[in-house]
């Protein structure tokens, strides 16, 4: 499914209306999702996937640094249903560093650190959990990576989609939210690795953008 669809013309919520760190002040434009919506939606997605793959071993491969946040509270969320639940799966997490992007620009290298040797893979249902899919070479890249280890099943988790123009080479299994295609940040998606540290996820700021440029 699409998840939650936030359309182009939403203007997200004033920032005066949350709680957020101060030295962020003026770094931002506006909320664009809640935190506690975020956590709302992982709760129902861990059910999804336990619904579809819950009958078997999973490993959780955690595409870093920007999918950090949401793979822990994911992954929180999927134990708490496998700890009321009579049947339980082992699940282990394995983690990965994608680094494709300088600024706010895709850039075309992509280096894939940590998935040299994913051979434990075969045979398991892989989940790749990752904190959001733009155009989505990134995650076709990893795809067949991935695939080349024979695992039982491939499934993909992204908590955010963005709607870009080019038609989306690979669309995850279970999608949190849809939304415009502008630049986000908080809840461990970042701009030259500022605003992980902020629960919300929102819109920077031109200044921000200047601020923190390299
Ligand atoms: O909007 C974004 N914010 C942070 N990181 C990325 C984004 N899009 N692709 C990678």
């Amino acid at each position: 499914s699409e998840g939650i669809v936030i359309h182009d013309d939403w203007p997200g919520y004033s920032l005066d209306l949350f709680s957020y760190p101060a030295h962020y002040y003026g770094d931002l434009d506006c909320v664009i999702i809640p935190h506690g919506v975020i956590m709302d939606r992982t709760e129902r997605l861990a059910r999804n996937i336990m619904d579809d793959l819950g009958d078997h071993d999973i490993v959780v491969l955690c595409v870093l640094k920007g999918g950090y946040q949401f793979c822990a509270d994911l992954v929180d969320r999927i134990k708490a249903l496998s700890c009321n639940s009579d049947h339980t799966i082992p699940m282990r997490v394995h983690f990965i560093r994608l680094k494709s992007y300088l600024n706010d620009q895709s850039t075309e290298d992509l280096h894939i650190l940590g998935a040299e040797d994913l051979s434990f893979l075969s045979g398991k249902n892989v989940l790749i959990v990752e904190g959001i899919v733009g155009t989505g070479k990134t995650m076709k890249t990893l795809l067949k990576h991935v695939e080349s280890f024979r695992p039982k099943m491939i499934k993909i988790a992204g908590l955010l989609v963005k709607r870009v123009q080019l038609s989306p080479t690979c669309v995850p299994d279970y999608v949190g939210f849809e939304i415009p295609n502008r630049f986000v940040v908080g809840y461990a998606l970042d701009y030259n690795e500022y605003f992980r540290d902020l629960n919300h996820i929102c819109v920077i700021s031109e200044s921000g953008k200047k601020k923190y440029k390299i």
